[in-house]
Parts: structure tokens; C-alpha cells; sequence
């Protein structure tokens, strides 16, 4: 008998973690397995940030110094991220960079279940040097690492551009030493205790990152209960003959 087309139920998973620990990278692979938007705050604010405006230029004032924005100001961003996604029919998110402060994941518990939220960790040397070789295609958007970055026993390998990105390499203003630290301080302050947060509800899940994408995305898929559903996946959609062309 053909099998019943799997009835999507909605899922809505958050992704925490310091800066650079991967929540773009595995949460732009998590959407494609799970059909489901990747919603990251910081792309929505970048874009915002690109438009000319006095709002932009403060905008681009606080990022730059590794701040957070005011919650009103990222919750309106994401809001009409997320209505525009219920109206074409989304399933559900990963929502990358939100919640960053408790009120802003008390609101979002307003208007959504959230069923887990995933906390990326790993050790703040790492982080530093990653997002120091952090680098952005200007015309795709897609993120690499230009720096193979080894702490200690932790080794992550580079994640270099493709031919048609490489000219096009651009660095993100608040990729700098400085910002960079002032945003490990903020989210101590403000972010951890999200943490905290969905650990009270029961839908914490702490997920080490402790070498490569490649290596860790099966152990991503382990800690979710999510490997059947790769192997459904890999069944339905065979790996692309030639490579992706990004630009
Ligand atoms: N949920 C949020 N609340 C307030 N500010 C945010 C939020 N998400 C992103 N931002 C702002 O956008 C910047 C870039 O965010 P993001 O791309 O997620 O960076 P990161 O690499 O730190 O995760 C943050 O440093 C902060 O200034």
C-alpha cells in the first residue's frame, strides 16, 4: 500500500550558543533535513541594516559594538518574519540567535511552542579564533571559516569557499577582536540564562561541538533523534551530481 505521505507536524526548534559555535552552520542544515525555515535574527537585523535609514545607522552603531538590540526592536523583525512564513504555509522554524535574553523567549512563548532548544557549546578560545576567520560571500550570504583553528585537541578544519565565492570574501564589521569579546561578555550576562530557561521546561538539549561539521553533524542528528529521519531523507533525495553552484 503507498505509504501515507507523512503528516508534518509543526517543529519548532531554537538554537543557542555563544557567538561562532555553529548555530548558522548546523541550523542551516537541520531546516533543509527537516523542510523547515532557517530564521537566523542576525541575517534579519544584517538586512535591516542594509537598508538607509536613521533606524539602520543605530542599528549598525549597537552590532558594531558587539551589543545586543532592544527586545521590542528584534521581536518586530522577527514577528513579521514569522507571520509571512505562517502565511506561506511554513511548518515550523530553527530559530538562530533567538531567544537572546529571557523576555525575549518569555514573548516567544507567546505565540509559538517551542519543542526544543538546542545549546551549542564550545570553548571560548575556539570561538574567538572561528569567528576571527569568519568570513561572508558578499553575493550568496553562505559563511567560511578561512582558518583551520586547533585549541588543545579540538581541531576544526577550515570551511573555504567555493572558486565563485572566493573573490568575494568579506568580513563581518562585528568580527572584530574587540566586538568579539564584548559579545562572549553579553552573552554570559543576558544569553546564558536562557539556558537556564528551557532547562526548566525540559527542552534543553546541550550539544558539545568537538571537531567538524562533518564530524559532528552525525552526532548532532544522534543527540535530536533525528537519524532516521537523515535516512529518510538520504533515500528520498540522492546527493547532487555536480556540485552546488552558490554564486
Ligand atoms: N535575538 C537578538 N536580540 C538582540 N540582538 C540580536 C539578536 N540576534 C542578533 N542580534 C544582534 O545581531 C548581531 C549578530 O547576530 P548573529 O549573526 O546571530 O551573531 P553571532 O555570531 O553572535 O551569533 C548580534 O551581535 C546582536 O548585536
Amino acid at each position: 500500500m503507498e505509504e501515507e505521505p507523512r503528516k508534518q507536524r509543526e517543529l519548532n526548534l531554537v538554537l543557542l550558543g555563544r557567538p561562532g559555535a555553529g548555530k548558522g552552520t548546523f541550523g542551516i542544515k537541520l531546516a533543509a533535513l527537516l523542510d523547515v525555515p532557517h530564521i537566523s535574527t542576525g541575517d534579519l537585523i544584517r538586512e535591516e541594516m542594509k537598508k538607509v535609514s536613521s533606524m539602520s545607522r543605530r542599528i549598525a552603531e549597537v552590532v558594531s559594538k558587539g551589543k545586543l538590540l532592544g527586545d521590542e526592536e528584534v521581536f518586530e523583525l522577527l514577528h513579521s518574519r514569522l507571520q509571512a512564513g505562517a502565511a506561506r504555509g511554513d511548518k515550523g522554524f530553527i530559530l538562530d540567535g533567538f531567544p537572546r535574553t529571557v523576555n525575549q523567549a518569555i514573548v516567544l512563548d507567546k505565540i509559538a511552542d517551542v519543542h526544543v532548544a538546542v545549546n551549542f557549546a564550545q570553548e571560548r578560545e575556539v570561538l574567538i579564533q572561528k569567528c576571527l576567520g569568519r568570513r561572508v560571500c558578499g553575493e550568496c550570504g553562505r559563511v567560511f571559516s578561512m582558518a583551520d583553528v586547533s585549541v588543545g585537541d579540538l581541531r576544526m578544519p577550515a570551511i573555504p569557499p567555493p572558486i565563485q565565492c572566493l573573490d568575494k570574501m568579506v568580513t563581518r564589521k562585528d568580527d572584530s577582536e574587540q566586538s568579539i569579546q564584548k559579545r562572549l561578555q553579553v552573552y554570559d550576562e543576558e544569553s546564558k540564562p536562557v539556558e537556564d530557561f528551557y532547562r526548566k521546561q525540559g527542552k534543553l538539549v546541550n550539544f558539545d561541538v568537538r571537531g567538524g561539521v562533518s564530524e559532528s553533524w552525525p552526532k548532532l542528528l544522534q543527540a535530536l533523534n533525528l537519524v532516521e529521519e537523515q535516512q529518510r531523507s538520504s533515500a528520498r533525495t540522492p546527493p547532487p551530481a555536480i556540485p552546488t553552484v552558490w554564486c
